[in-house]
This record gives C-alpha cells, sequence and structure tokens, in this order.
C-alpha cells in the first residue's frame, strides 16, 4: 500500500487537535482494570492496535470487555481470576503488550504462550524474564531471547531489583509481579521512566511507592484493587508529530487539548524550548494523578540541540522526530544514548538515518544516535519514503514531507494504526487538506 504526502499549505499549519487517547495509559487502563474487583470504565480509550492486542490478549484470558469507539467497559475478575488460554496469545506488533503482560502472567494459576509478528519476534525479553525470575517467575524465550515465550504461572515471592535497563515496560512487568509476591517488593530504576503504572496502580488501591531519588519503587503483595473509572489524556507522542510540524514549517500555529503532561513524557517539549521553538503550556486542572493541559506551538526558527543517555527515557518515542528537526535547525546536533532505538518495531536508528538521507539531510549513523547537521532547505533524492512497518518512522516521514518542494509517496502507510489511525485525517485538518499546486 502507498499514501501521497502532500507538502504544507503556503501559510503553514493552523488549527486546533485533541489527538487520541494515551497508547501506554490505555494499555494499562486495561490490564489494572482487568485484575481489580468490579467494573472499569476507560472513556478516550486509544484504539490503536496495539491496545487493541492487549484488548484481546485480556478477552483470551476469559475477562469480558466491551467496546464503543474509545468507550470501553472492563469487568475485572481480581488478582488471579484469568482462566487458562485455549490458544495462543497474539501480542501483534506490541512490546507494552508483551513484556507487562509476562509480569501479570507469572503469578497466576496458568500457563500461556505469547506469539507476534516478525517485528516483535525479533525484539529482546530476556530483559523480562530474568529479573522475573527473582520472584520465582518462570518464563521460556526462544533460543534468541525472543518470542514466542510461554509462561508457566507459578507462587511468587518478593524480590529486591536493580535494573540495568532504562525500560517502564521491565519496569512495569516488574511491578505487576510483585503484586503477587508476599511482602514488600523493591525495584530500582537505572534512570527514571514513565510512571503510569505507579500512579494508575495507585489510584486502584495498591501501595506502591517511589522515593525521593525517583528510581526506587516499593510494592506491596496482594493488595486489593477496584475497578474504576479512568479517563485517558491524550497522548503526548502522537500530539509531538504535528507539534514538530508546526515547528518546521513557518506561519504555523496550532492547539492541542487535554494531552498527558506527565513530567516523565514531556521530553519532546523541553527538547522544542531549548531548540528556540515557541511552545506555550496551560495545565488543567489535575484530578486523576496524571497531569495534562493545553500545548500551543508557532513556528519560530530552531538551533541544535545535544542530548545524552539521561535525557533519553522522556523522549524516547520522538528521538526520530527530534532527529528530523535538528535537520532543520541551525548547527549540527547530536544525540548519544540512545542505543535502545535499535530494538524498537524497527532500528530506529538506521531506519531514521535512511528515512531522513531521501531528503537530501547530512545525517551520520553512531551506534548510540546519530549526528545531524541542520539546514534550513532540503534537497529531495527521491519520492519513494517507506514507514518500514514502524508507525512512528511512517508519521515522520508524513511530517518530513510537509517540509519538502514535491509531492512524496509513504510506502507501508497501514502501520500508522498500531498507534494513530486517524492520523491522516488529524493531519488534513490541519493543513487544510490543502493541495499547493
Ligand atoms: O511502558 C510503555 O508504555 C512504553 C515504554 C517505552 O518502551 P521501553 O520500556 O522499552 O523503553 C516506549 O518506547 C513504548 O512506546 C511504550
Ligand atoms: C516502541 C513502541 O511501542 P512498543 O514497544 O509497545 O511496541 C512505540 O510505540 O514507539
Amino acid at each position: 500500500m502507498m499514501k501521497i504526502l502532500q507538502k504544507a499549505p503556503k501559510n503553514g499549519l493552523h488549527g486546533n487537535l485533541t489527538v487520541p487517547g494515551d497508547k501506554s495509559i490505555s494499555h494499562r487502563a486495561l490490564m489494572i482494570g482487568a485484575i481489580s474487583e468490579g467494573k472499569t470504565v476507560i472513556e478516550h480509550f486509544l484504539c490503536g492496535e496495539d491496545c487493541l492486542s492487549t484488548m484481546k490478549a485480556l478477552q483470551d484470558l476469559g475477562v469480558k470487555i466491551v467496546r464503543n469507539g474509545s468507550h470501553v467497559e472492563v469487568e475485572g475478575v481480581g488478582q488471579t481470576g484469568f482462566k487458562q488460554p485455549e490458544k495462543p496469545l497474539d501480542m501483534g506488533n506490541s512490546g507494552t503488550t508483551t513484556r507487562l503482560m509476562m509480569g501479570l502472567l507469572a503469578g497466576q494459576n496458568l500457563d500461556a504462550k505469547m506469539e507476534g509478528d516478525s517485528s516483535l519476534s525479533k525484539r529482546p525479553m530476556k530483559r523480562v524474564s530474568e529479573p522475573l525470575k527473582k520472584f520465582g517467575a518462570k518464563v521460556e524465550l526462544s533460543d534468541q531471547g525472543t518470542l514466542p515465550a510461554v509462561v508457566h504461572g507459578k507462587k511468587l515471592h518478593e524480590a529486591t531489583i536493580k535494573m540495568d535497563v532504562a525500560s517502564a515496560q521491565v519496569k512495569s512487568a516488574l511491578i505487576f509481579a510483585a503484586l503477587y509476591a508476599d511482602g514488600t517488593s523493591t525495584i530500582v530504576e537505572k534512570l527514571p521512566t514513565r510512571d503510569h503504572t505507579e500512579i494508575m496502580l495507585r489510584a486502584f488501591g495498591a501501595d506502591v511507592k517511589t522515593a525521593e531519588d525517583g528510581v526506587t519503587i516499593s510494592v506491596s503483595g496482594k493488595p486489593r484493587l477496584k475497578g474504576r473509572k479512568v479517563v485517558v489524556p491524550s497522548d503526548i507522542s502522537s500530539a509531538a508529530f504535528f507539534i514538530a510540524a508546526a515547528a518546521l514549517i513557518p506561519g504555523s500555529e496550532t492547539t492541542f487539548e487535554n494531552v498527558s503532561l506527565n513530567p516523565t513524557r514531556t521530553g519532546i517539549l523541553h527538547v522544542l524550548c531549548k531548540m528556540g521553538g515557541n511552545v506555550s503550556i496551560v495545565p488543567d486542572p489535575n484530578e486523576s494523578g496524571e497531569q495534562s493541559g493545553t500545548i500551543r506551538v508557532k513556528y519560530a526558527p530552531l538551533r541544535a540541540i545535544e542530548l545524552a543517555e539521561e535525557d533519553v527515557p522522556s523522549i524516547i518515542d520522538e528521538l526520530p522526530l527530534v532527529a528530523m528537526l535538528a535537520a532543520s535547525a541551525d548547527g549540527t546536533s547530536k544525540i548519544t544514548g540512545a542505543a535502545e532505538l535499535r530494538v524498537k518495531e524497527t532500528d530506529r536508528i538506521a531506519v531514521t538515518v535512511q528515512e531522513l538521507r531521501k531528503f537530501g539531510v547530512e545525517i551520520e549513523e553512531l551506534e548510540d544516535g546519530m549526528i545531524i547537521k541542520g539546514r534550513e532547505n532540503w534537497n529531495v533524492q527521491t519520492q519513494k519514503l517507506d514507514s518500514h512497518g514502524d508507525h512512528r518512522i511512517g508519521m515522520m516521514d508524513a511530517i518530513a514531507a510537509l517540509k519538502a518542494d514535491c509531492e512524496m509517496e509513504l510506502e507501508n502507510e497501514a502501520a500508522i494504526d498500531i498507534s494513530y489511525p486517524t492520523f491522516f485525517s488529524d493531519l488534513e485538518k490541519i493543513t487544510g487538506g490543502v493541495k499547493n499546486d
């Protein structure tokens, strides 16, 4: 499949958008709702394919879930209420589904096989199965440390774990396992990562504490979780594409409402401000523990930036976009400490470099990052872009194409449905669907 991408309208991008619900929070609302007692109602749920993979897997484990658009109702089965699945659980393309479910299933009374698509089946899973062993869990992986996996449910005991990878997915799997252990477990992160699991578990009644150092989390086992209402804020990682578009295209001014402003996710806003971007933020009243607010972005010329390992977790999924912005900034930018990008849906360092070079961008691949020479005008080398089956790369391509001086073509655009099925209609809303020539 192929999609034609238009360049930006001459007066830039304008308008007000409410982008879909946060992917990370939608996954967690389903999972935590499923192991709670009573009903959980989720509003503004993300109907992207990844979250639907979580929904389907939970249904295959005997959880009743009814979805009507972005309104979802989950009948919680309690902490150990999952049923033995009759067939392998299909994780689709979703790393979050796979890794979080490993923690959620480790203490259940069942054996579950997990399978994924060809991209997911290459991604590393030992980072979850190894630390889970400390709770007494048993997760079998392929010889390569990948899917397919079999989780053999066990009786779990408390553990203290020092993580060696900065990953919210691994942390969340360990927190879920700790819910099934007797006593209090401690998890120490390498760097602070997104804390949606901790925030939501507290709201559902669990005793989960984060120490002042921001990296030590203690979890009391066997809590009583009670179903509740979850209103999912808009996904800053989705809004980021249009935030970047407004920052890239002269004349633009766009507003995004009700976007997640959880400080573990707002790296893109800090980076854009550091680059000289014109960004203003108005926070919403905070009722749920998850912060949100309105973001307004106006075009402004950008300057180069340097990012290192400690900057990476709060901007992990936005780094391809940052590379694209850097390609338009004044000066040479450098991103390091981002080797995690190589084990996402694609090798996002290699693929970002490959795609941006098609616009004539001077960009160099490092083992753990990229060096990008910014320039005001790009020089398209080929009109044929490719998502490589990676939603975030496909969307980066579509935003970069706004700056090109000709129409571009995007192969494998369907991948975008993973996290943002309404991406192209939202893009049309702020470009006015305008054809220039
Ligand atoms: O916990 C989550 O919801 C996520 C964590 C991040 O992955 P890692 O934990 O592998 O960094 C991120 O890239 C992914 O899109 C979603
Ligand atoms: C890395 C991502 O997701 P996941 O790990 O859940 O596949 C992403 O959405 O960019």
